[in-house]
């Protein structure tokens, strides 16, 4: 499924929500009127969402309960349809004002009747514990009745942090910012389409959702050197290197040679051929300043040659995109042989490719940006949500994408983009970000099964529909 995500919206864990929510009580704001806030954009959307179908509300013991009798309270104001089921008695405060002002139906979780559209209030970015078998039993069966499952902040029992757990959405309401949970592995999937309600609690953060890019205008002169000259580094594989090599002309680039010792056959004709007669020769053929960046790995093989087009594409002065195989080759030892003092370096790795590299204990978020760090060059971890991470601590998150991406070829395409984005010049924003955007947006206009081939055109498509400065 294509999940909606906001784009630019921040993401905090649950530690940093609650810091910024203290931060906003400090300066006199009260915790009903926050919640009164939030209650008041969910209610918006579930409204919009409910269409006029009856409305369950189940409401926790917590702060995210509170939310649930506030958003109650305002679609009956609306003339919707609405009851509520309760779980737990509202801990003492803004949850138990909420629960006290809510006059209309009510009734036990365990008496619940199915409804079409249930609004999950139990359980937001507090600890999940799991619910008893009753409860748990009893919560099933209304999920399963219902047509529409919206999520206040998390779909309940899912660990804001981490998503590990077991509840599930079709549309999640995020409260603020986005959490991990939101955007990472199977819990991201569990929450549906996201929607981010601004409470208008500022939140500092550094970690953000992907976003559409802003490529760099041509100048009145511009040429095929200035559009972005690139070296596609083809190896064992030829097949690869094309694909990468074609991807790169679709997202613009003005000159995309593909050099190897057996290059690939066929269209486009824009494609140039390097044919070299031995690995030793790539050295001549990047000993051109005009060459904006290199990619390297795709389909390069692991043999003896392979070793050497590595060793002579590291030893250029050029800005490298490095993938596949050659991922593999430098192993451990990336961070002292790529030279990112020295150039702009981009590793596009997917989960495996980045525990033969880097460590990769702990969260997604956190291991790639150590990896960044440790390496100084800009990482594209890959997979269903994709995290890249900059030398400087960033984070860019992309979710949600078409799971027809998922095919062999399809990293090959993602190195060529971000190759041609990043030899295509400043004055846009970033270039991998940029490489990466464009690779899933045009996925999601594809059907859920197309060849890879296919995809450059629409590639084409979404470079020529962004904005320019
Ligand atoms: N902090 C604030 O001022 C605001 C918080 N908001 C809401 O508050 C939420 C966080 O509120 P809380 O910190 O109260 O956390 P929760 O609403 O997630 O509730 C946690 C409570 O549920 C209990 N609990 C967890 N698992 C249980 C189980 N299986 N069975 C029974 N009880 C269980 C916990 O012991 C704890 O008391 C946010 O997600 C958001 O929805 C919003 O109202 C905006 C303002
Ligand atoms: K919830």
């Amino acid at each position: 499924m294509i999940r909606r995500v906001p784009e630019g919206a921040p993401i905090v864990n649950a530690a940093q929500m609650r810091a910024a929510e203290e931060a906003l009580f400090a300066t006199g704001m009260s915790q009903d009127t926050l919640m009164e806030r939030a209650g008041a954009a969910v209610a918006e959307q579930v409204s919009r969402l409910a269409g006029g179908r009856p409305v369950l509300v189940l409401a926790g013991p917590g702060n995210n309960g509170g939310d649930g009798y506030v958003v109650a309270r305002l679609l009956a104001a609306r003339s919707v349809p609405v009851s509520v089921a309760r779980f737990g008695q509202p801990k003492a405060g803004a949850a138990a004002r909420m629960a006290a002002q809510w006059d209309g139906p009510v009734c036990d979780l365990i008496a619940a009747q199915p409804h079409p559209v249930v609004v999950d209030a139990l359980l937001g970015i507090g600890i999940p514990r799991p619910f008893d078998d009753g409860i748990a039993a009893k919560l099933s069966a209304i999920m399963a009745a219902a047509a529409l499952r919206i999520a206040i902040d998390l779909p309940s029992g899912r660990h804001a942090d981490t998503g590990d757990g077991s509840g599930r959405a079709d549309v999640t309401i995020a409260l603020g910012a986005l959490k991990p949970a939101h955007v990472l592995g199977e819990g991201g999937a569990a929450c549906g389409h996201i929607l981010l309600a601004d409470i208008a609690v500022p939140v500092p953060t550094d970690v953000l959702t992907i976003a559409a890019p802003v490529l760099p205008k041509w100048r009145y002169d511009v040429n095929k050197f200035s559009r972005g000259m690139i070296a596609v580094v083809s190896g064992a594989m030829p097949g690869a290197g094309w694909l990468a090599g074609r991807a790169a002309l679709a997202a613009g680039a003005g000159y995309v040679q593909l050099v190897g010792t057996a290059p690939a056959e066929g269209a486009p004709h824009a494609l140039v051929r390097r044919t070299i007669t031995r690995a030793t020769d790539l050295e001549a053929v990047l000993d051109d300043d005009r060459i904006g960046a290199v990619v390297i790995g795709p389909g390069l093989g692991r043999d003896e040659d392979a070793h050497t087009l590595l060793d002579i594409a590291l030893a250029s002065p050029h800005d490298l995109v490095i993938d596949g195989d050659a991922l593999t080759l430098l192993g451990r030892s990336v961070a002292e042989r790529i030279g990112a003092d020295r150039r702009r370096v981009c590793l596009t790795p997917h989960a495996g490719e980045f525990a033969r590299m880097f460590d990769s204990a702990g969260d997604k978020l956190t291991a790639t940006r150590a990896a960044a760090q440790a390496s100084g060059a800009t990482i594209v971890h890959k997979g269903p949500d994709t995290v890249i991470a900059y030398p400087d601590g960033r984070l860019i998150v992309s979710t949600g994408t078409n799971p027809g991406l998922s095919t062999a070829g399809s990293g090959d395409l993602l190195a060529g983009i971000i190759g041609a984005r990043m030899a295509a010049g400043d004055g846009g924003s970033d270039p991998v970000a940029a490489g990466v955007w464009l690779h899933a947006r045009a996925a999601n206009h594809m059907d859920a099964v197309f060849a890879v081939d296919a995809l450059p055109d629409r590639i084409t498509q979404e470079v020529n529909a962004c904005p320019t400065r």
